[in-house]
């Protein structure tokens, strides 16, 4: 008997890989000139269209019933004002998955990503690439896919190019996929290598949080830098935190790299998004590691396409959860963060 979502791993491993293949073919050729701003002021690239109708084209192949939760949508690309960046993202498309594909098949791949999620059976939730800001620096940033089903997740994959796959030896090549299907533990493997081998990764041990290595993001936009320094220091920790784009920082707590992820609301009127969680947040879990809101409580997957109920995140390996979530209730209690 297969084992569970055998076939859905391979599937979308595969679409990871190829996926991460656009975005690195297009930071050599084009990330220079061809970034344009969408309303929520983060940068998209060509990159991120490609990347998504690479994704949805491949899941269409293999599970043409499931829908997919993508945070892309092919409006910038329509009509005569995105004729140029259709062109350039079609022909991406059509040498990423070895066949041509017409315009209006890649508009509809892109759209495939437009389903609302929610708690009844089975879907996939895309980030094409997560930390675009990361991308475009020429930092960390991830190809994030998960299956959530029943409200739940059940399998994540992540890849990131630009982490070294060894951290302690950072001179033997860049670029991990991380992946975990629930119930069966976490594992890495070299992305864009012939050798698939996999290496089981678990979450540090560490049991004294004056020890632990915090992360967090690079943009103090979407996680307070201020109160992140404050927690750390009720904890004790001396250590600078480690700032780094994407769900990296989960597969860095994954496999030990840091033992504490701080996501820390910024404003109280942003939801965060189910793709820029689900395949980390089980990354972690499988890995042996916790993750919650700013309250403690589970990251709710079920609501559509946001964590409504959520605020924040906090991923960190076992042994120094409670005193981490202490810590966080101390330093936020009586601080609203603004609406704005
Ligand atoms: N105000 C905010 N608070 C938290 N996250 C935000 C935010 N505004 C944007 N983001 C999200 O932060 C993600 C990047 O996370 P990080 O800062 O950890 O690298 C972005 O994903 P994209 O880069 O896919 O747009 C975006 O969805
Ligand atoms: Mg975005
Ligand atoms: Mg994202
Ligand atoms: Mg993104």
């Amino acid at each position: 008997m297969p084992a569970y979502l055998e076939k859905e791993r391979a599937v979308a491993i595969e679409a990871v890989e190829r996926a991460a293949r656009v975005c690195t073919a297009v930071f050599q050729r084009l990330v220079t000139d061809e970034t344009l701003t969408k309303k929520d002021k983060s940068p998209v690239t060509v990159a991120d269209f490609g990347a998504q109708a690479v994704v949805n084209a491949i899941l269409e192949r293999h599970f043409p019933d499931d829908p997919v939760v993508g945070e892309e949508d092919s409006r910038d690309l329509q009509g005569d004002g995105g004729r140029a960046l259709r062109e350039k993202v079609v022909e991406l498309v059509g040498s990423a998955l070895d066949r041509p594909m017409a315009a209006d098949e890649v508009l509809r791949a892109i759209d495939r990503g437009q389903h609302a999620g929610g708690p009844a059976g089975r879907h996939w939730t895309l980030d094409p690439i997560d930390g675009t800001k990361g991308f475009l620096r020429g930092e960390q940033f991830a190809v994030c896919l998960a299956l959530v089903v029943d409200g739940k997740v059940r399998l994540g994959v992540v890849g990131c190019p630009n982490l070294p796959y060894d951290m302690s030896r950072p001179a033997e090549g860049r670029g991990v996929l991380a992946v975990a299907v629930e119930g069966q533990g976490a594992f890495q493997r070299r992305l864009g290598a012939s050798d698939a081998a996999e290496q089981r990764i678990r979450a540090s041990g560490v049991a004294d949080p004056r020890d632990a290595a915090v992360c967090e993001s690079v943009e103090a936009g979407h996680s307070s830098h201020s109160d992140s320094a404050q927690i750390a220091q009720l904890l004790g920790i001396s250590k600078q935190p480690v700032r780094m784009d994407s769900q990296c920082k989960y597969v860095a707590v994954a496999r030990g790299d840091a033992d504490i992820y701080l996501r820390l609301p910024v404003s109280s009127s942003y939801a965060e998004k189910i793709w820029d969680h689900a395949a980390g947040n089980i990354i972690v879990r499988e890995a042996g590691g916790c993750v919650a809101d700013v309250s403690g409580r589970p990251l709710d997957f079920s609501l559509g396409r946001t964590l409504s109920q959520n605020a924040g995140v906090i991923a960190t390996s076992a042994g120094v959860f409670d005193a981490t979530m202490a810590a966080v209730q101390q330093t936020l209690a009586g601080k609203a963060p603004s609406a704005s």
